[in-house]
């Protein structure tokens, strides 16, 4: 499979080098800073599931270098969508199918207006990576999981190819029979679990030691149920139940990207997750307290810089 690596920061660059070991075709199309630091520093992934160097790193800057694409892996931040429209029409324009794994769903609706229905699969993904100073690859989970499905009857055969790849790559790769009920069971998770982190600055296991602070995190996961609901996607108490216990279990020092990011002093993704929450709850007249709260406290270190 030719693969174009849309996004090659943490989990682009994760998974892309994931599926080059495997023996496919990938393309990192960048912009020139990332693409200085590609050619400077090679691409390593450190990682909890074995450690990887690519021999050779294929690097474009233009979509024009990049012939007959099938797949454009699309992993770049919320706030970056905008930007990379231009390069996805050109992609798909030449055949390419856009996989996004961003947390949310506003991506979606603007995808699919942009590129038109038959080009964008639907996707998300488990890991926990992050970029280290010489933009190599640091992946801390022990799972690195893809999750992917057809939103619209013409994709099923590149998710099946795409399954087949997934496959043959040291990561684990899922093709969903309901892949929006899985999107919007990933967006109430990370929705909970990025807020109540980034606004308290701690990672969840000190939440957990104060009841009334971690109780906001299950408000959270109740009120994106509700949400789910009124855009007729069926999440149910259960649902709840297991994500809160997953925030129970997950170890004491774990937290979320979004939290990684406020740490470093990077712009932060609460407007895409957040903001377009409240944004779709208020199409349905839905009042979500919690999250409202948890958006407006996280506000002040959105685009915070040291
Ligand atoms: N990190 C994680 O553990 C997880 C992240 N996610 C989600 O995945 C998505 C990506 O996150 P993450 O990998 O952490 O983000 P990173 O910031 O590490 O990577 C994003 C990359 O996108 C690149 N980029 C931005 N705009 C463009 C553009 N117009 N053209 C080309 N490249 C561009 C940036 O490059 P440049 O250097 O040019 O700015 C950067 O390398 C987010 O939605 C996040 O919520 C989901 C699960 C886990
Ligand atoms: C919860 C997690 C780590 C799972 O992939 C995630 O998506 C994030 O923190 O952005």
């Amino acid at each position: 499979m030719k693969i174009v690596i849309l996004g090659a920061g943490a989990l682009g660059a994760y998974f892309g080098s994931r599926w080059q070991e495997a023996g496919h075709e990938v393309v990192n199309l960048v912009r020139s800073g990332r693409a200085e630091q590609l050619t400077e520093n090679g691409l390593t992934l450190h990682s909890e599931q074995g450690d990887y160097t690519a021999e050779d790193v294929i690097i474009a800057e233009d979509p024009e270098e990049i012939e007959d694409p099938d797949l454009v892996f699309l992993a770049v931040k919320g706030y970056h969508l905008e930007g990379t429209l231009h390069w996805l029409k050109q992609l798909v324009q030449k055949g390419a199918k856009v996989y996004p794994v961003l947390n949310g769903v506003e991506h979606l609706p603007i995808l699919q207006k942009e590129l038109g229905e038959e080009a964008v699969i639907g996707g998300l993904s488990y890991i926990m990576a992050t970029l280290a100073d010489k933009g190599h690859v640091v992946h801390t989970s022990s799972f690195h999981d893809l999750v992917f499905g057809p939103l619209h009857p013409s994709q099923q055969q590149i998710c099946e190819e795409l399954s087949l790849a997934c496959n043959q790559s040291n990561l684990n790769g899922r093709l969903s029979p309901n892949i929006l009920e899985d999107i919007w069971k990933k967006y109430m998770f990370i929705t909970a679990f990025s807020g109540i982190t980034t606004a308290t600055d701690l990672p969840i296991g000190e939440v957990r030691t104060y009841p009334q602070t971690f109780l906001i995190a299950r408000r959270m996961l109740e009120e994106m149920k509700d949400l789910a609901a009124a855009h007729q996607v069926h999440l149910t108490d259960e649902h709840v139940e297991k994500a809160f216990k997953q925030l129970q279990e997950l170890g004491h020092e774990a937290t979320s990207s979004m939290h990684q990011d406020r740490r470093k002093g990077l712009p932060l993704e609460a407007e895409h997750l957040h903001g377009g929450a409240l944004r779709l709850g208020k199409e349905h007249n839905l009042h979500m307290p919690y999250i409202e709260t948890i958006r407006a406290m996280i506000k002040p270190y959105e685009a915070y810089q040291h």
